[in-house]
C-alpha cells in the first residue's frame, strides 16, 4: 500500500463528516448520511446542525450505519461568553440525540483576558455531558493567532474536562493550520491526559490531511491514531480520499463533500 492510499484510508475513518451550511436541508443530510456508506468503509461521525441531528441518526440507522457518531455544534461559531446559553444549547443537543458536542470556547473573552469564563463554560457543557457525550471543545486558533494563547485556551479546555480539542469552526478566515495543530497536539502530550484532537476546516485535500496525519505521528506516535484519539472536521475531503483510494473518478476542486 502506497502511502497516498494508507493515509487516504485512515483519513476517511477518522473523520466528522460534516455540513454547516445555511441553507441545510432534511434531504441535503439524508444525502451526506448516503455518501458515508463507500467500499473503504466509513467515517467516524457526521457532523450536522442540532435540528437535524435526529434525521441523521434515523437516516444511519436505515443505512445500517448505527455505528458511526451523530456530532453537532453549540454556542456557534461566535463562541459567545454566556454560559447559560452554551449549557442550555448543549443540553437540548443531547436531548435531539447527539453522541458528540463540538462547543465554541470563549475565545474573544480569552483574547480580552478572561481565562475564568472559558474554564467555567467548558466545565458546565462537560457535566452536562455526562460520560456518555463526547465533548469536543472548539478553540478557534486561526482567531487566537498568537501560539502562546492557542496553548492556553488548550491547557484550559483539557484542565476544564474536554474529551475533544478541536481547532476551528470552519467560519472564519484561518482554520486548522500544522501550526496551530502542532501547539495543541503538544499541549495534549504535555497535559498527560487521554484527551483527542480535531483539527477542522479547509482541510480539502489528500495531500493535507496526510500532512496533519504524519504531525500526529511525530508527537504522539502511530499507535495514538484511532477514531477516540483524532478526527477530521471536513466538509469537502471524503471525495478527494475516494478519488486517491481508486474508488472514484473526478477532479478534485468538484467534490461536494
Ligand atoms: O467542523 C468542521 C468544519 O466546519 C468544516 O469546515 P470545511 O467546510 O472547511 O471543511
Amino acid at each position: 500500500m502506497t502511502d497516498t492510499s494508507k493515509y487516504s484510508q485512515l483519513a476517511l475513518t477518522l473523520m466528522d463528516l460534516t455540513t454547516l451550511n445555511d441553507d441545510d436541508t432534511d434531504q441535503k443530510v439524508i444525502d451526506l448520511c448516503r455518501s458515508a456508506k463507500t467500499d473503504a468503509g466509513t467515517p467516524a461521525a457526521v457532523c450536522v446542525y442540532p435540528r437535524f441531528v435526529p434525521i441523521a441518526k434515523k437516516t444511519l440507522r436505515e443505512l445500517g450505519l448505527d455505528h458511526m457518531k451523530v456530532a453537532t455544534v453549540t454556542n456557534f461559531p461566535a463562541g459567545g461568553d454566556d454560559i447559560s446559553i452554551a449549557v442550555a444549547e448543549t443540553r437540548a443537543a443531547i436531548a435531539y440525540g447527539a453522541d458528540e458536542v463540538d462547543v465554541v470556547f470563549p475565545y474573544r473573552a480569552l483574547i480580552a483576558g478572561n481565562t475564568d469564563v472559558g474554564f467555567e463554560l467548558v466545565k458546565q457543557c462537560k457535566a452536562a455531558c455526562g460520560d456518555t457525550v463526547k465533548l469536543k471543545v472548539i478553540i478557534e486558533s486561526g482567531e487566537l493567532k498568537d501560539p502562546a494563547l492557542i496553548r492556553r485556551a488548550s491547557e484550559i479546555a483539557i484542565e476544564a474536562g474536554a474529551d475533544f480539542i478541536k481547532t476551528s469552526t470552519g467560519k472564519v478566515p484561518v482554520n486548522a493550520t500544522l501550526e496551530s495543530a502542532r501547539i495543541m497536539l503538544e499541549a495534549i502530550r504535555d497535559s498527560g491526559r487521554d484527551v483527542a484532537f480535531k483539527p477542522a476546516g479547509g482541510i480539502r485535500t489528500t495531500e493535507e490531511a496526510a500532512e496533519h496525519l504524519q504531525l500526529a505521528e511525530e508527537i504522539m506516535g502511530a499507535d495514538w491514531i484511532t477514531p477516540d484519539h483524532y478526527r477530521f472536521g471536513a466538509s469537502s475531503l471524503l471525495g478527494n480520499l475516494l478519488i486517491a483510494l481508486g474508488l472514484r473518478e473526478g477532479n478534485i476542486d468538484k467534490q461536494s463533500y
